[in-house]
């Protein structure tokens, strides 16, 4: 075994985004879907909403795995957009794509995403979020209809996606791109490289 990749990441995310971001880093890597509910309480705060989902997302899989002797770290993590204090998470319907895309065009709004990794051996956990401020273009009624009719925003907190053609409704970002698509790659390396692997 390289003595880089000592361990083997543990992919805890249901999200084709998410898998293939990391397949981008070249460490050995797994994918366990990860069931775990993502209720919240009403008074916590963004960072304690993404983080705390983040982690239950890693416990889960950490439960499933803790008869494994392979060192191994699992990686959970979650997405949500906030928009004047308010969360926005994933469309229910295309209303709701279409209510929330009319609220986001011709503002700024703040993408933040939850880290939690932990070391499956000794169960040491850290936790990290990242913020990135995206400003999305003045859109039409047209244009958003047009969006959602491309079907797009479902799946994706705040009902689009960056990385597509939602990619055109965006003016400019202030912070990690990955982080707006779900995997902040270099927050994620610097957790990785706290337990000793090293992706370069
Ligand atoms: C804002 C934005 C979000 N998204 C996606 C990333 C996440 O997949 C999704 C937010 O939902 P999450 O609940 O964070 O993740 P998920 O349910 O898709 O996957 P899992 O919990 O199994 O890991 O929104 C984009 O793909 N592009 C974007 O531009």
């Amino acid at each position: 075994m390289n003595s880089q990749h000592s361990h083997r990441i543990i992919l805890a995310s249901t999200s084709p985004r998410r898998q293939e971001l990391i397949s981008s880093l070249r460490i050995p890597y797994e994918i366990i879907p990860s069931h775990a509910d993502e209720d919240t309480l009403e008074d916590w705060t963004p960072r304690e909403i993404v983080e705390g989902l983040a982690l239950r997302k890693a416990e889960a899989v950490h439960r499933t795995c803790l008869t494994q002797t392979e060192p191994s770290i699992i990686v959970g993590s979650d997405t949500i957009v906030l928009l004047d204090n308010q969360v926005l998470g994933k469309p229910k319907d295309e209303q709701d794509a279409y209510v929330m895309l009319s609220s986001l065009q011709g503002k700024t709004h703040e993408v933040y995403t939850g880290v939690a990794c932990i070391d499956v051996l000794t169960g040491r956990t850290l936790i990290r979020h990242r913020v990135t401020a995206v400003t999305m273009k003045s859109l039409s009624h047209r244009k958003i209809q047009a969006y959602v009719n491309s079907g797009e925003p479902f799946d994706k907190a705040g009902s689009y996606a960056i990385q597509g053609l939602g990619a055109t409704l965006i003016d400019s970002i202030q912070g990690c791109y990955f982080n707006v698509v779900g995997l902040p790659l270099s927050l994620l390396t610097d957790m990785l490289s706290e337990f000793g692997v090293d992706v370069l």
